[in-house]
C-alpha cells in the first residue's frame, strides 16, 4: 500500500472511520457509520439499519443467475417508483447515503459498506467488504419478492438470485431480524391505527441483531406482521420459514449457527454483482494513514494541512510532519518541520473488532513559500525507549504538487437571485512563475442525478497576488455541495488539485 490510493482510501474511511462526536475542531466530513446512531432507532421507531439492509437487497433481488445480469448496481436508484420497491425507509436512505459515492466511489460500493456497518452496529458479525462494484446507468428488470407472492414464486425468485431454498429461508430471517413493516406503505399487512398516527410492527422484540426472529417464530410468540396476520395473503415469512418443515429455522435457533449463516450469506449477497464485475481483495484497516492533505496560499504565506491515522492510543506519543522543499534539498530538519496541532479518536466497532482504536493527529503549519513543498513523513516517537518510527511511504513521502493549489477560504458559495441558484466561486493560487495555457475545473454533483459541469477559470484581478501566487477564479452553477477537480495546464503538462469537496471550505 503507497500514499495515497484515492479509491482505497475513500472506502476504507467509510468503513473504519468516524467523525468525533461531538463534532472536533476539524473539518471532517461526516461519517456514514454516525447516520446509524448505533443501531438505535429514532422517536418514531425508525431504524437506519434495517432501512439500508432492506434497500441493499432489494437493489440485488433482480440478479439473474442465469444470464449473469443484475446484483448489487444501484439500478434501485432509477426503480424507485415500482410498486416493489415502496416506502419511506428507501426514500430516506437515498437521502442518506447520496452523500457519499463520488468519483472514486460507486453508489452500490457505498450500499454494500451500509450493509457491512449496519450489521456491525447493530451486533451482529463482522462481514468481509471488497471494491469495485459498478454503478448501472439506467433500471433493470422487476422482480423483487413481494408478500402477496405464493412459495413457490418465491423460491424460484432466490433461485435466480443465487441462493438455494435453504439460503432463502436463511437470507430473509437475516434479514428481518431487524425492523419492520410500516403502515402508510402496507395497511393492508399494517392495518393504521385509528388515530391516524404510523405504526412500525417490528420483526421481532430488539432492533438488534439476534436470532429472536426465528425463536419468536418457533415458540409462537412472534408479533413478525409477515408471520402472523388475519390477512393470510401476507404471511410470506411463515410460508418462507416453514416451507421446509422448519429444519432450517430449527437450526438457525442456535446464536452462533444463525452469526455465522447470516456472515456468509449477507456477504453473498452484497457481493452478488453483475457478470465481469471484479472485486478486489478484503479491505482490512490500515495500521497507518494519512489523509486530509491540502497545500494553500494565504496571506503571504503557505499552509499544509494533512491528518496521519495510527492504530493505537498513547497519550505519551510524540509525532513530527517533516516536508522536503520544493528544489527538494534546501529544508533542513528543525526549519521544514512541525507537530500535530490536534488529535482525535476514531475507533468504531469494526476497528475494536480489528484489535485497533486507531487515533487521528491533524497537522497545520505554515510552510515558508520561497521554499514550498514537494512532499512530505513523519517520525513517531512513543517515548518508549525505542528510536522514532520513520513512516515514509517506502521512501518516497507523501508527494505534493504545488502548480495549482484549491484554495479552502476564499471559495465561497452564494445563492443568486438573479438566476435563481446557487453560484460557487471556485477559486484557486497558480504559481506566477509560469502562465498556464489554460485553467479549468469539473465540478461533480451527486445529489439528483449525477452532473458534471467543466468551466474556466481566469485571472482574478480582484486578489492580490501573494507569496509567489496568483489567483484564478470562476463559477460553478448548481448547489453548493459537490466535489471539484481543479487542472492547469503549464507547457503541455496538466496538473491535478483532484478531487477536493465543497464541505471542506473554511467560512473565517
Ligand atoms: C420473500 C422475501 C421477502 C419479502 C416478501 C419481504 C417483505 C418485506 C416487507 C413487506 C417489508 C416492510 C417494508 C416497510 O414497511 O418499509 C420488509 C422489510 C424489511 N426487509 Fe424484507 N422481505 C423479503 C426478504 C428480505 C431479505 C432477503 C432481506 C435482507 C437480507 C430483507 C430485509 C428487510 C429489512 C431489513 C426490512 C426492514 C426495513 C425497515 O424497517 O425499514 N427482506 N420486507
Amino acid at each position: 500500500y503507497h500514499w495515497p490510493s484515492p479509491k482505497f482510501d475513500a472506502l476504507e474511511a467509510l468503513l473504519y472511520e468516524r467523525s468525533p462526536e461531538p463534532a472536533g475542531p476539524f473539518l471532517e466530513a461526516p461519517s456514514l457509520v454516525g447516520l446509524l446512531n448505533k443501531c438505535q432507532p429514532s422517536s418514531t421507531g425508525v431504524s437506519v439499519a434495517a432501512q439500508w439492509i432492506r434497500f441493499a437487497y432489494h437493489d440485488m433481488a433482480t440478479h439473474n443467475v442465469d444470464d449473469g445480469t443484475g446484483g448489487l448496481d444501484a439500478s434501485l436508484y432509477f426503480e424507485r417508483d415500482r410498486d416493489e420497491n415502496v416506502g419511506d425507509g428507501m426514500t430516506a436512505t437515498v437521502f442518506e447515503l447520496i452523500d457519499f459515492p463520488d468519483k472514486y466511489v460507486s453508489k452500490s460500493d457505498v450500499e454494500a459498506v451500509g450493509v457491512v456497518l449496519s450489521v456491525a452496529e447493530c451486533g451482529g458479525p463482522t462481514i468481509p467488504f471488497r471494491m469495485g462494484r459498478i454503478d448501472a446507468t439506467g433500471p433493470g428488470p422487476q422482480g423483487v419478492p413481494k408478500p402477496e407472492q405464493d412459495i413457490a414464486t418465491h423460491i424460484e425468485s432466490f433461485r435466480k438470485q443465487g441462493f438455494t431454498q435453504s439460503e432463502m429461508i436463511s437470507l430473509v430471517a437475516c434479514g428481518h431480524t431487524f425492523g419492520g413493516v410500516r403502515s402508510p406503505d402496507f395497511p393492508e399487512i399494517v392495518p393504521p391505527p385509528a388515530d391516524g398516527s404510523e405504526l412500525i410492527s417490528n420483526f421481532d422484540t430488539t432492533p438488534k441483531f439476534d436470532n429472536l426472529v426465528v425463536t419468536q417464530y418457533l415458540d409462537s410468540t412472534t408479533q413478525n406482521p409477515l408471520a402472523v396476520n388475519s390477512n393470510k395473503t401476507v404471511i410470506s415469512d411463515f410460508r418462507v420459514f416453514s416451507s421446509d418443515k422448519n429444519v432450517t429455522m430449527k437450526r438457525l435457533a442456535q446464536p452462533n449457527v444463525f452469526a455465522k449463516t447470516c456472515q456468509d450469506l449477507l456477504e453473498r449477497m452484497i457481493n452478488t454483482v453483475p457478470k465481469g464485475v471484479k472485486l478486489s481483495e478484503v479491505i482490512k484497516p490500515l495500521p497507518v494513514k494519512v489523509g486530509g492533505v491540502q497545500l494553500s496560499v494565504t496571506q503571504n504565506a503557505m499552509r499544509l494541512k494533512a491528518m496521519l491515522r495510527l492504530a493505537t492510543a498513547n497519550p505519551k506519543r510524540k509525532i513530527t510532519m517533516f516536508w522536503q522543499s520544493r528544489d527538494g534539498k534546501s529544508c533542513t530538519r528543525t526549519a521544514c518541520s512541525a507537530t500535530f496541532v490536534g488529535t482525535n479518536d476514531t475507533t468504531t466497532v469494526l476497528t475494536r473488532r480489528a484489535g485497533m482504536n486507531p487515533q487521528k493527529y491533524w497537522f497545520d503549519t505554515p510552510v515558508n513559500a520561497t521554499l514550498s513543498a514537494s512532499k512530505f513523513w513523519f517520525e513517531v516517537d512513543e517515548q518508549n525507549g525505542k528510536k522514532p518510527i520513520v513512516l515514509d511511504n517506502e521512501g518516497t513521502g507523501y508527494e505534493l504538487q504545488d502548480r495549482v493549489l484549491f484554495d479552502t477560504r476564499r471559495t465561497k458559495s452564494d445563492f443568486s437571485e438573479e438566476i435563481f441558484s446557487f453560484v460557487t466561486t471556485v477559486v484557486v493560487a497558480i504559481r506566477d512563475d509560469i502562465t498556464p495555457s489554460r485553467v479549468y475545473a469539473t465540478a461533480m454533483w451527486r445529489k439528483g442525478d449525477v452532473k458534471h459541469q467543466t468551466f474556466d477559470l481566469h485571472l482574478a484581478e480582484d486578489i492580490a497576488p501573494t507569496a509567489g501566487y496568483v489567483f484564478y477564479k470562476g463559477d460553478a452553477v448548481g448547489s453548493s455541495d459537490f466535489s471539484i477537480d481543479i487542472f492547469s495546464v503549464v507547457n503541455g503538462k496538466t496538473f491535478v488539485e483532484d478531487n477536493r469537496r465543497t464541505e471542506f471550505l473554511e467560512f473565517s
